[in-house]
């Protein structure tokens, strides 16, 4: 019977996801969520997922190398986002807002480094996956596209230039009234995309299907359009 063949699908996968991947600084998490809130979708910062055990571990003072304990730390870090309308959304690990802690460089590099781990991406694909409810959800990372949601209707790969991205990065973190050097975050951030994009598991490429967006010298009003025009030309 022809509707039997349509029960193999869940009610999650008519869901409609649009995937940002891309490199560190290319603005996935500033689009995304301008343009989940335009659509009123919801947002899953899939790197937020990564940051927190990697704090978590921190604060358990776990060693990078211990592949086994860092697994266990996945499996018992609970992670809450709270919106409070106020531009970037709270996040809780464990209970505690570590929002300031998580967007640390330190935390993107641990948080790059145990992303590496294949067992801890087995243990975060679910989490992610339940984030897919309606009315639409868009997802950023490095594999939304092409390992999470590989069959989401809408996919971009967003770039930019190292040197932009860094120059982004100085002046967020200098308006945060952080201190560092633009030649220093632009090693961090080549040595991230290197690891990223290196790593034998669920490495950042864009998705076949997706739609790239080069957005050097490109302002976030004209970024956040031209993704928009993608679900709702
Ligand atoms: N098109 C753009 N033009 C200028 N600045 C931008 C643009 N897109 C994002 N930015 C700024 O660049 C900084 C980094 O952006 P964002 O945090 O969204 O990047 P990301 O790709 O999510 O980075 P990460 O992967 O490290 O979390 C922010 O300060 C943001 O406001
Ligand atoms: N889908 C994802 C998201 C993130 N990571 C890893 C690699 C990143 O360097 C790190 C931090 O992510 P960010 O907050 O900068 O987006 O987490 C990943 O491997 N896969």
């Amino acid at each position: 019977m022809p509707a039997m063949h349509n029960e193999a699908q869940s009610p999650a996968a008519t869901v409609p996801v649009l995937t940002i991947d891309g490199p560190s600084g290319s603005g996935k998490g500033t689009i995304s969520r301008m343009v989940a809130a335009r659509l009123g979708w919801r947002y899953l910062d899939s790197g937020a997922l990564y940051r927190a055990v990697g704090v978590a571990a921190g604060w358990a003072d776990l060693d990078l190398d211990d592949h086994g304990a860092l697994v266990r730390c996945t499996f018992d870090t609970e992670v809450g986002f709270r919106d409070d309308g106020r531009g970037e959304p709270r996040v809780l690990v464990n209970g505690t807002d570590a929002t300031d802690e998580l967007r640390t460089e330190t935390a993107g590099a641990a948080a790059s480094a145990i992303a590496a781990i294949p067992e801890v991406r087995a243990a975060l694909k679910d989490r992610q996956r339940r984030f897919r409810q309606p009315p639409g959800l868009v997802a950023d990372g490095r594999d939304m596209g092409t390992v999470i949601f590989p069959d989401a209707p809408f996919k971009v790969f967003l770039t930019a230039s190292a040197e932009e991205r860094a120059q982004r990065r100085y002046k967020q973190l200098n308006d945060k009234g952080v201190s560092v050097t633009l030649d220093g975050l632009l090693r961090e951030i080549l040595a991230r995309d290197a690891r990223d994009a290196q790593r034998a598991v669920a490495p950042l490429r864009p998705a076949d299907d997706a739609v790239h967006i080069d957005t050097t010298g490109m302002d976030i009003d004209a970024v956040v359009e031209q993704v928009l025009a993608l679900v709702k030309p």
